[in-house]
């Protein structure tokens, strides 16, 4: 398949997708999202495929939702067509999904970064929520994940003063996983990803639902359904490779499965 907007790469087992708009900062519309939900669908389907990376360019990953294309729209319009809906499909990934961050995140582009699993910035990332300034909030999940990332009061500081927040503040404050200097940012969010990659898939997978569930359901809830995974992954062959290596002292080989 090819891309208007997307580069999509295969590294091994992970699979790298690039978005590709320089000449609007990479802001998201209609066809990048349709095109970016396409490639992970492609990518979650595919055996073959642990774990997949989501990048930008050096000056950005997105500068956001396209403003120029978003300006006309009325309340009748962007209501019937439910406008941004599909664009959660995003988080419907069950692989993990890792996003390298350079330059600007701002808007739906830190909100597409949330959506990710984790995030790996550079020196340079800037993130923010600038909704406020163009007389609207945020429309693809900043209100809710970067609230649950950061806690209210940098949510409601970065929401409603629409400041930008640098690399090592978004790592303190706990939006970023790990910063790297800008020329082994991509490089750092493959390896990241090819280590995931090389687990066994069935309990990668299992770990990003668990975790993810952590953040819907009551404490008890979530440990049931963490008990019932754990005790479930023993009916694959990856967990009697897994420990076998363990115990013969070899590297195990997993079959994902
Ligand atoms: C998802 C929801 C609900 C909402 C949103 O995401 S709203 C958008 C939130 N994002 C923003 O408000 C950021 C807008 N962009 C900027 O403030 C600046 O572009 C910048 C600070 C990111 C970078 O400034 P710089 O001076 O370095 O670059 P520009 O000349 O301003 O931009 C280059 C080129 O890209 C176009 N551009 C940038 N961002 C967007 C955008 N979000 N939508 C559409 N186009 C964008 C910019 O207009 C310029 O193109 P032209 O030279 O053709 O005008």
């Amino acid at each position: 398949m090819s891309y208007e907007t997307l580069l999509v790469e295969m590294h091994g087992r992970v699979g790298l997708i690039t978005l590709n708009r320089p000449q609007a900062l990479n802001a998201l519309n209609a066809t990048v999202m349709r095109e970016l939900d396409a490639a992970l669908k492609t990518f979650d389907a595919d055996r073959n495929i642990g774990a997949i990376v989501i990048a930008g360019s050096e000056k950005a990953f997105a500068a956001g939702a396209d403003i120029k294309e978003m300006q006309s729209l009325d309340f009748v319009d962007s209501y019937l067509g439910d406008f941004l809906g599909g664009w959660e499909h995003v988080a419907d990934a069950r692989k993990p999904m890792v996003a390298a961050v350079s330059g600007y995140a701002l808007g739906g582009g830190c909100e597409l970064a949330m959506m990710c699993d984790f995030i790996i910035a550079s020196e340079t990332a800037k993130f923010g929520q600038p909704e406020i300034t163009l007389g609207v909030i945020p429309g693809m999940g900043g209100s809710q994940r970067l609230t649950r990332a950061v806690g209210k009061a940098k949510a409601m500081d970065l929401i409603l003063t629409g400041r930008m927040m640098d690399a090592a503040e978004a790592e303190r404050a706990g939006l970023v996983a790990r910063v790297v200097a800008p020329e082994r940012l991509v490089e750092e969010a493959l390896a990241a990803a090819e280590k995931i990659a090389s687990f066994s898939l069935p309990a990668v997978m299992m770990a990003k639902e668990a975790v993810n569930r952590s953040l819907e359901v009551t404490l008890a809830e979530g440990l049931r359904f963490e008990r019932r995974l754990f005790q479930s992954l023993f009916a694959t062959e990856d967990q009697k490779e897994g420990m076998a290596a363990f115990v013969g002292k070899r590297k195990a080989e997993f079959k994902h499965r």
